[in-house]
C-alpha cells in the first residue's frame, strides 16, 4: 500500500466567522507513522498528519477546539490520539476504538487522557467486523464513565441496526447523518428514515458533517446545504459540526477546509443556531467536567 495525501496543503481563509470557543468536533490524527504506526488492518495509509498540523489548521479556520476521533487506520490503539490531546493544551479531547476486551483500568487512562466516547464503526471498506454484541458490552461499560457512543454506518443499514441502538444505553452520536443521499432532498427517504431515528429518543445527536463525501454534485454542495438546513433547524441542540480533517480516503477529489467552513451558515443560519451547533452542543459532550 503506498501512502496517500487527502488534505488541502492551502486551505482557503473561510468567510464565516465561528464564535468564540467554536469547536471542530469531528477531526483525526494520522501518525506521525514513526511513532505510531498504522494498524496492520488498516484499509489505507496516510502521510501523517499530526497534531502539528491539525492545531495550525484549528487557528487558521477560527476554531477554539477540536474533539479528535479515532481514526480506522490506526485500528484500536488509541496512542496518536491520547498523543494529540495531551499536546493541545486542554484544548481537544477525543473518541477512542476500542478492543471489547479492554480492561475497566484502560478506561480510566484513556478518560484521564481525555477520551469521552466510543466509536463503532459499521463501513465495510473501513473494518473487518463489527460484533454488535461485544459493542453493547462495551457501551455498557462506559456508562459508568460517563461517555456516549458514536456509530458509524451507511443509511442501507439502518433499519437492521435500530435494534443494536435501541439497546445502547448511552448517548449516541451518529457520524455525518449515517450517510444519507442527500441529493433526495430534506424529505427523501434517506432522511425520512433517519429522522424517525432522531424522534425515536432524545439522546440521539448526529454530525451534520461531510457535505464533500455526501453531496456527488460538488462544491458548493447546494444538495447538502437544501437537506441538512431542516435538520439543524429541527433539533438545534442535538448536532455538532467538524472538519472531518484530513478527510480519510478523500484523496480523488480534496476538500478546502475554508470551503467546509463556509457551508455552517447555510445549514445554521442564525447566530443562535451557529452556537449551539459550534460551542454549547460539543461543550456538553466534551467538557462537561
Ligand atoms: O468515510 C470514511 O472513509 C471515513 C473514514 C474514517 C476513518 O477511517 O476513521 O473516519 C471518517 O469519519 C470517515
Amino acid at each position: 500500500m503506498s501512502r496517500i495525501v487527502s488534505w488541502h496543503a492551502d486551505p482557503s481563509r473561510p468567510r464565516f466567522v465561528p464564535p468564540a470557543g467554536a469547536v471542530d468536533a469531528h477531526c483525526h490524527v494520522f501518525g506521525p507513522m514513526a511513532q505510531f504506526p498504522f494498524s496492520a488492518k488498516a484499509k489505507y495509509l496516510p502521510e501523517d498528519a499530526g497534531p502539528d498540523m491539525l492545531f495550525a489548521l484549528r487557528d487558521r479556520l477560527g476554531f477554539s477546539r477540536n474533539v479528535i476521533v479515532q481514526a480506522s487506520c490506526h485500528g484500536t490503539d488509541n496512542s496518536a490520539t491520547l498523543d494529540a490531546i495531551a499536546k493541545s493544551d486542554g484544548r481537544a479531547r477525543g473518541v477512542a476504538v476500542v478492543d471489547p476486551a479492554i480492561s475497566d483500568a484502560e478506561l480510566e487512562n484513556l478518560h484521564q487522557g481525555g477520551i469521552r466516547g466510543v466509536r463503532f464503526n459499521f463501513l465495510k471498506r473501513l473494518v473487518d467486523d463489527a460484533p454488535k454484541d461485544k459493542f453493547l458490552e462495551v457501551a455498557r461499560r462506559i456508562q459508568g464513565l460517563g461517555w456516549h457512543v458514536v456509530v458509524y454506518f451507511e443509511a442501507d443499514i439502518l433499519e437492521e441496526l435500530r435494534s443494536f441502538l435501541d439497546a445502547i444505553p448511552t448517548l449516541i452520536v451518529v457520524d455525518h447523518m449515517g450517510r444519507p443521499d442527500v441529493t433526495q432532498g430534506p424529505d427523501g427517504p434517506d432522511m425520512r428514515v433517519f429522522r424517525a431515528l432522531l424522534d425515536s429518543r432524545d439522546d440521539i445527536w448526529t454530525k451534520v458533517t461531510c457535505p464533500d463525501r455526501l453531496d456527488g454534485s460538488g462544491p458548493p454542495w447546494d444538495a447538502f446545504a437544501q437537506a441538512v438546513r431542516p435538520l439543524v433547524e429541527d433539533y438545534p441542540d442535538r448536532v455538532l459540526w467538524g472538519t472531518d480533517w484530513p478527510h480519510p480516503n478523500m484523496q480523488d477529489a480534496i476538500s478546502d477546509d475554508g470551503a467546509l467552513v463556509d457551508m455552517i451558515p447555510r445549514i445554521a443560519p442564525t447566530p443562535e443556531l451557529q452556537h449551539r451547533l459550534l460551542v454549547d452542543n460539543p461543550a456538553r459532550l466534551y467538557w462537561h467536567d
